[in-house]
């Protein structure tokens, strides 16, 4: 298989941008050919859906078919291509958040995300997931008064159990959960470690 695909995971707040970022510029000056993508955004039309959906109250099924819409186009115009040029593609966000939020976060039948998450993919799944955690307090006190739908503190705690569940069910995948209540210096270390291993 061409290229290398990671996908940072976990709920909002967790600090995934923030951890992301490091690993890009990081293998960028190690000399690896990388990307940095975030779901929902990174292509015009990605990015326009991605306001549709913050903006708007939606039904869970039509919030599921925009972050699909989002992902497929991603996929096609980004990430598939640049796999097959041979780049480490990193992913703010992927297909688990789909399980996570809309699955057990919604309640949408898990049989149904997995097969949307599968069309919008092309059935391309990560080579390597970090899930990051941290307390929902620790969470909720990063993110500040700004909260969108999605942070609301029972419906985080949903999808924090969703992501353990993920982890320990998901057995083929190479999906590390990872202790994010730390300074951001020391959760990198521990994500680098594990990416060096692995390319
Ligand atoms: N390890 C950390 N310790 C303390 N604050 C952090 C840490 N990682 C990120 N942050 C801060 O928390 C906020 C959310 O981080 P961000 O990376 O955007 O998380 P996410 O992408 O998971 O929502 C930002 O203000 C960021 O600077
Ligand atoms: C990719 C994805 C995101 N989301 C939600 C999680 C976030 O609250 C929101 C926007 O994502 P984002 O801004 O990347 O999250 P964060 O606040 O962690 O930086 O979309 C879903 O509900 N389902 C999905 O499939």
């Amino acid at each position: 298989m061409k290229g290398f695909l990671i996908t940072l995971e976990g709920i909002d707040g967790s600090g995934k941008t923030t951890q992301a970022n490091l690993l890009y510029e990081y293998l960028r000056s190690k000399g690896h050919k990388a990307s940095l993508y975030r779901d929902p955004g990174s292509t015009p039309l990605a990015e326009k859906i991605r306001e549709l959906i913050m903006s708007f109250s939606l039904d869970p099924i039509t919030e599921l078919l925009l972050f699909e819409t989002a992902r497929s186009s991603l996929v096609w115009e980004k990430i598939l291509p640049d796999l097959q040029k041979g780049n480490v593609v990193i992913v703010d966000r992927f297909i688990d958040s789909t399980v996570a939020y809309q699955g057990y976060g919604r309640e949408i039948n898990l049989g149904t995300v997995n097969v949307l998450n599968h069309i919008a993919t092309r059935g391309r799944k990560p080579d390597l997931t970090f899930i990051l955690h941290v307390p929902l307090e620790v969470a909720l006190s990063r993110i500040g008064k700004d909260k969108t739908k999605f942070e609301d503190k029972d419906f985080l705690r949903k999808v924090r159990d969703a992501y353990f569940l993920i982890q320990s069910s998901e057995k083929e995948r190479q999906i590390y959960l990872i202790d994010a209540n730390r300074e951001k210096e020391e959760v990198f270390k521990e994500i680098v470690k594990i990416v060096e291993s692995r390319l």
